[in-house]
C-alpha cells in the first residue's frame, strides 16, 4: 500500500493522495548523469496542438514510451508508445521495486525556463478512475502548481532534481496542475510521468 510505504512523505491536502520523495533517485542510482542520459537517449519531438483551429508547437519536447498495448490519447493527440529505452526500463524497474507498477511513461523536456505546461488533469479514460501516476524529475528544479477545481485553492511545490512525486487517489478528479514558465532559469529539466494505461 502506498499509504504505509510512503506515509512519511505524504503531503497533506484534501481530495488527493500526494507524496513527495526528495532524492528518490539517489536511493537507486547516482542522479547526476540522468539528465544528460535521458536528453541523449530519448526520441524527443516537438508536437503541435490545435487551439481554436490554429496549430501551435507545444512549448517543450516530448516522448512517449511503453508496452505495445499502451496507446493513449493526450491533449487530443493519439500517441503510440516507443519500446522501452534502457534508461526508462531501469527506472521502471526501480519503481516496481517500490511496488509502483506501470506500462508506459510520458517524458517532457523543458529545455529552459521558457518551456512550460498549462493547467490540466491527467484524467483521460485510459488511466482509469483514480490513477496512480509517478513523476520523476531531473535537472533544474521547477515549480509544480496545483489548483482545486471547486475551491480554487492553490498549492505550489518545488520539484527538485532526483525527486519522485506520486499522485494518487481522487487527485486528478479534484485538482488541476501546471508547470509555469520561469524565465530566469537557463538550465533544463526532464520530467517522466509513469502511467498505467488500460486498453479501452
Ligand atoms: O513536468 C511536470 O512536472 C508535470 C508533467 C505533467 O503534468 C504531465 O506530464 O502530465
Ligand atoms: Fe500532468
Amino acid at each position: 500500500m502506498l499509504s504505509t510505504q510512503f506515509s512519511s512523505y505524504r503531503i497533506d491536502i484534501v481530495d488527493a493522495e500526494l507524496y513527495y520523495v526528495p532524492n528518490w533517485l539517489s536511493q537507486h542510482d547516482c542522479v547526476s548523469s540522468w539528465y544528460q542520459q535521458l536528453a541523449d537517449e530519448l526520441a524527443w519531438q516537438q508536437d503541435e496542438i490545435k487551439v481554436f483551429g490554429k496549430l501551435h508547437r507545444i512549448p517543450r519536447l516530448q516522448a512517449w514510451y511503453g508496452d505495445a498495448e499502451a496507446s493513449y490519447r493526450y491533449s487530443g493527440q493519439s500517441m503510440q508508445p516507443r519500446p522501452w529505452s534502457s534508461s526508462l526500463s531501469r527506472l521502471r524497474h526501480a519503481l516496481a521495486h517500490d511496488q509502483l507498477v506501470f506500462n508506459s511513461v510520458l517524458a517532457n523536456w523543458y529545455r529552459d525556463g521558457h518551456d512550460k505546461m498549462g493547467w490540466h488533469s491527467d484524467n483521460e479514460p485510459e488511466l482509469g478512475r483514480n490513477p496512480t501516476i509517478a513523476s520523476i524529475s531531473v535537472g533544474s528544479s521547477r515549480t509544480f502548481q496545483l489548483k482545486h477545481r471547486i475551491t480554487s485553492k492553490r498549492i505550489d511545490l518545488e520539484l527538485e532534481d532526483g525527486s519522485l512525486l506520486i499522485m494518487a487517489g481522487p487527485m486528478q478528479h479534484f485538482w488541476q496542475h501546471a508547470l509555469p514558465a520561469r524565465k530566469r532559469i537557463s538550465q533544463g529539466r526532464i520530467n517522466l510521468t509513469f502511467r498505467q494505461v488500460a486498453q479501452l
